[in-house]
């Protein structure tokens, strides 16, 4: 038997940071949502009990580092299953770019392997074993819209903001989540986005305050350490973005725009100088 899962990137429409915690995390207060750019994976029963990797890109670990793999590894551990399976990993979504590939990876592999051994395990239990993996899985493993706090594993569902394109644009550079809350400080933060606006916002269903309350405190930190993030914000609101920010802790910049007209000449004046752009719609 073979199941098949789609895990979608997500984007960050807001991120403030509150405080640094005892346990070394950061209290967050994010509203995050989904967009139509995704991996696909494939997952079929292996006659051995192992787990198996697989994937077109060359360029993530197939062993015990990907997060597809330390997925299937716990969901078989806690449901003590004796069966093997073969994962393929096929990769759309650009890695450590801050969409959370390899956490939607892992969110797809817990779903999947849900179904594929008859688990029954409901999406509140598959959010706790997914925030054994990272943060950004439990809001992965259901998608949607939400707002997120604690260290982001705390989910408040909410309507989705009005349909629109997305605009998504990755420079050339790997940047490091640990590392960019590791220099985080928020005594030099001069504007906190706001959730509770945003949420308004997206209840209005108001795609020009959505716009307005965009903000992103991590930019703070990974704008300085790469210039080329910045000048890639400056370009996307000259080519006309509505609403312009960085997706979580970087560097991939997206841009909101609500007339299809605008889409292809942002996107080929971007395509100008980063080769990884990608336009795409919202999930809703
Ligand atoms: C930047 C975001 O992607 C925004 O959605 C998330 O906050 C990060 O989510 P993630 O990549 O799943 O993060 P994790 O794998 O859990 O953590 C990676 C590292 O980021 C730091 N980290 C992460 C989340 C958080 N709330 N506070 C932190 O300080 C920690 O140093 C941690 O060791
Ligand atoms: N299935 C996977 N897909 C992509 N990267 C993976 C996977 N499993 C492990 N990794 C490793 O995880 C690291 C981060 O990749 P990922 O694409 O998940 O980052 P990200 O988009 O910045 O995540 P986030 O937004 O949650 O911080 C990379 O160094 C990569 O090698």
């Amino acid at each position: 038997m073979k199941i098949y899962e789609k895990a979608p990137a997500k984007i960050n429409l807001m991120l403030d940071v509150l405080h640094k915690r005892r346990d070394g995390f950061h209290e967050v207060e994010m509203i995050m949502t989904m967009v139509d750019l995704a991996d696909r994976l494939e997952m079929s029963e292996l006659p051995r009990d192992t787990i198996f990797i697989s994937s077109q890109a060359g360029y993530i670990p197939l062993d015990e580092k990907n997060l597809a793999f330390q997925a299937a590894r716990l969901i078989k551990e806690r449901y003590d299953v004796r069966t093997g399976v073969h994962i393929h990993l096929d990769k759309k979504i650009p890695v450590a770019a801050g969409l959370a590939g390899g956490s939607s990876d892992a969110a797809a592999t817990l779903r999947g392997l849900n179904r594929l051994w008859r688990l029954n395990i409901p999406d509140q239990e598959l959010q706790e074993l997914g925030a054994e993996l990272g943060s950004d899985v439990p809001f992965c493993i259901t998608g949607g819209t939400a707002l997120a706090t604690g260290r982001g594993e705390k989910l408040t569902p909410m309507p989705n903001p009005p349909q629109c394109w997305v605009i998504l644009a990755k420079p050339p550079i790997n940047v490091s989540t640990a590392d960019v809350y590791g220099r985080f400080r928020s005594d030099k933060i001069v504007r906190h986005p706001s959730a509770a606006k945003m949420e308004q916002a997206i209840r209005n269903q108001s795609f020009t305050e959505v716009c307005g309350q965009m903000g992103n405190v991590l930019e703070d930190v990974t704008l300085k350490l790469y210039p080329e993030v910045q000048h890639l914000k400056d370009a996307m609101i000259r080519l006309g973005a509505d609403g312009v920010l960085m997706s979580g802790s970087g560097p991939t910049v997206f841009g909101l725009v609500s007339k299809e007209s605008k889409v292809a000449r942002i996107y080929n004046g971007l395509r100008g100088f980063c080769k990884e752009v990608y336009a795409v719609r919202m999930l809703t």
